[in-house]
């Protein structure tokens, strides 16, 4: 048997003093299962009778029966420290678990540190590409000189075929980017351009000169395209082209999309489109929803770029519903009809596309714009024989296209004044 408690001590003092054997007596008990906790007497009933019955139990047994008390609540309180250690080991590894926490937590800590270096060092690397990207940009523009002229010649129409005219134009040369041109004189003139487009090829391959430029403006430089040439000679083919042969405009917001698309990554872009003409020297919106003519004038920002304030401006999300848009501005386009062309464009029909960027990675943000220009014909008046309203058109043509010419020629000589403010008056002069 186990160390007796104090209590004990004096039951087992008080039975030898009346001659009986203390451990005999503990040992064998005959009421009380000493392995049960129900000896501890929790029904009070069960509690109250046997306090009743120890009353009148002789003082012997009722030494035995608080002896098996004693014992069994011993018995349960080691028990009880038994069942705490086994728990305590097995399903509360305290101080394992905080130190394996505390670990983890400054295993954390270093790779916080760790990639947010990292990511430091990468906005860093991102920043320096975009801007190697655009210092090659504008080395790549120095080098292939910030105005670039492309010459397309159109196929020979039925019309031509029928009359029996043939090519005056000899291709040969073209390879280099040289022209030359057999006057009906048999005289041979020579021009050279940066790319020459032959009848046979088609409105991919003049895109694929085009769409670096195009592109650019996702860098947020400000690029025009415009289509200049006689009358009949291929610029609204070229520019706005037909549901089969789709031309620059669209391919340029589709080739916007795609690189948009591209950049996800790293960049967000907004896309809008504005669509004006100038006719008779007068401005137009041709995306107005009801038609109607709104005064606007051409305002130089502080920036020093050139704005339509109150032109509207229509933000596309996706190339599908770009081709509609178009189609809508050109209907209400003025057109007309001159012997050289069945439906001759009588203006200037100006696309504005809108490129707002942010970029994702140092938060830089780029606004640019993409003008495509689709002009009207430059005509010799005598030569395609128009009289009245007619005539007064191609006035105001030629004298557009010729200031245009002169800012053309000021910025190809890089002169100090570039005259802008005399072409926008002439393009607009109608307002003031
Ligand atoms: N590369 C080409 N391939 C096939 N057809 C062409 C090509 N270029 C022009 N055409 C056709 O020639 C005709 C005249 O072209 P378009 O209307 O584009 O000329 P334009 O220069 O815009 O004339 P305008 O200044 O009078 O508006 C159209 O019927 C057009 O479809």
């Amino acid at each position: 048997m186990a160390d007796k408690s104090p209590e004990l001590e004096t039951l087992t003092m008080n039975m030898k003093l009346l001659k009986l054997d203390p451990d005999q007596t503990l040992e064998e008990s005959p009421n009380c299962d000493t392995g049960s906790l129900e000896c501890n007497g929790d029904d009070s009933n069960s509690e109250m009778q046997s306090e009743q019955e120890q009353q009148t139990l002789p003082i012997f047994e009722k030494f035995e029966k608080l002896s098996n008390k004693v014992a069994n609540l011993r018995k349960e309180h080691m028990a009880l420290c038994n069942e705490v250690k086994i728990i305590t080991a097995d399903s509360f590894p305290g101080s394992e678990v905080f130190t394996a926490l505390q670990s983890l937590g400054e295993e954390h800590e270093i790779l916080k540190k760790k990639y947010q270096e990292e990511c430091q060092a990468l906005k860093n690397r991102c920043q320096l590409e975009c801007s190697e990207r655009r210092r090659l940009y504008n080395e790549v523009i120095e080098l292939k000189g910030n105005i670039r002229v492309f010459c397309r010649c159109r196929p020979l129409n039925d019309d031509e075929i029928a009359k029996g005219s043939t090519s005056v134009v000899d291709f040969e040369s073209a390879q280099e980017n040289e022209l030359k041109i057999t006057g009906s004189d048999s005289s041979k003139k020579q021009f050279k351009f940066d790319h020459i487009f032959k009848p046979e090829d088609n409105q991919e391959a003049v895109f694929a000169q085009t769409s670096p430029l195009v592109v650019s403006a996702l860098d947020g430089f400000n690029v025009c395209i415009f289509a200049y040439g006689q009358t009949g000679t291929g610029k609204t083919f070229t520019m706005e082209g037909t549901n089969e042969n789709r031309g620059v405009n669209y391919r340029a917001l589709e080739e916007l999309f795609r690189v948009s698309e591209e950049r996800s990554d790293i960049m967000k872009y907004e896309l809008f489109v504005s669509m004006l003409e100038v006719y008779n020297e007068k401005i137009r919106d041709l995306l107005v929803e009801d038609g109607n003519i709104k005064k606007l004038e051409i305002k130089q920002s502080a920036e020093g770029t050139q704005e339509v304030p109150g032109l509207s401006e229509v933000p596309v999300y996706k190339t599908d519903e770009v081709w509609e848009l178009l189609k809508r501005g050109s209907r209400v386009r003025s057109v007309g009809s001159t012997n050289a062309n069945e439906l001759s464009s009588r203006s200037h029909c100006l696309l504005r596309l809108t490129v707002l960027g942010k970029n994702l990675v140092n938060g830089q943000q780029t606004r640019s714009h993409l003008w495509l220009v689709d002009l009207a014909g430059s005509e010799r008046v005598g030569k395609i024989e128009v009289e009245g309203e007619r005539l007064k058109e191609s006035q105001f043509i030629n004298k557009s296209l010729s200031s245009l010419g002169d800012v053309i020629s000021a910025l190809a000589s890089k002169t100090a004044h570039i005259p802008y403010r005399y072409a926008s008056y002439t393009l607009t002069s109608y307002h003031r």
